[in-house]
């Protein structure tokens, strides 16, 4: 809990007595790899907050794909927004890639807290902007046309993430095949 705190001061103040309020309702959950934090066709209903570990979001496109849409590592917010906000079905799975340990609200807690303490909501916000822009920053390399440059650009953006996930999930997230990722990995060495 000690990081969570850490982690939310740096978006706002509060008092002692407010933040024994947040640790009370957060509790540690432990993902094993491949487990699901959320699932598509399913109402997300929790958020986690990740003390060990990456996940990353997916979804089966239209052929019956696999499609890797981002990752998530440690000190990092991870919810499926839309889902959690809008109490809809998610499109897209929240996965742990490796052994996860979170701490996590369940959404009548995380909405008590917003009902209870001042300023929580102010917080929650600048949390989320700071994520989604972080999103924007970490997807729109992407365009860039030459795969060798995307992967370049992956493995600066993620310096956390590259050696601790599977080789296919990264080249999903690329848009390239593996054994072009595989053969540009040989080449930039
Ligand atoms: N920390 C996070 N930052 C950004 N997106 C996240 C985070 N945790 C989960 N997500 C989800 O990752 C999804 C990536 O695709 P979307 O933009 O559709 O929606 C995003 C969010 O729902």
């Amino acid at each position: 809990m000690k990081e969570f705190v850490e982690y939310i001061l740096q978006f706002g103040n509060l008092n002692k007595q407010q933040i024994d309020l947040i640790s009370k309702k957060g509790f540690e959950l432990i993902l094993h790899k491949d487990d699901y934090f959320s699932q598509a066709g399913k109402i997300a209903r929790q958020v986690g907050f990740i003390l060990e570990g990456i996940t990353r979001v997916c979804y089966y496109n239209n052929k019956g794909e696999e499609i890797t849409k981002y990752f998530i590592d440690e000190n990092n917010l991870v919810v499926d927004i839309e889902s959690f906000e809008n109490e809809i079905c998610s499109s897209a799975y929240v996965q742990a890639v490796t052994d996860c340990r979170l701490i996590c609200f369940e959404k009548k807690d995380w909405q008590e807290l917003l009902d209870t303490i001042i300023g929580w909501d102010t917080i929650v916000h600048k949390m989320i902007a700071k994520a989604l822009i972080q999103k924007v920053e970490r997807r729109s390399p992407l365009v860039s046309e030459d795969a060798t440059e995307r992967y370049m650009k992956f493995l600066k953006i993620y310096p956390n993430v590259a050696n601790r996930v599977p080789l296919a999930y990264i080249a999903s997230y690329l848009g390239i095949t593996q054994s072009s990722l595989s053969r540009i990995r040989k080449n930039i060495r």
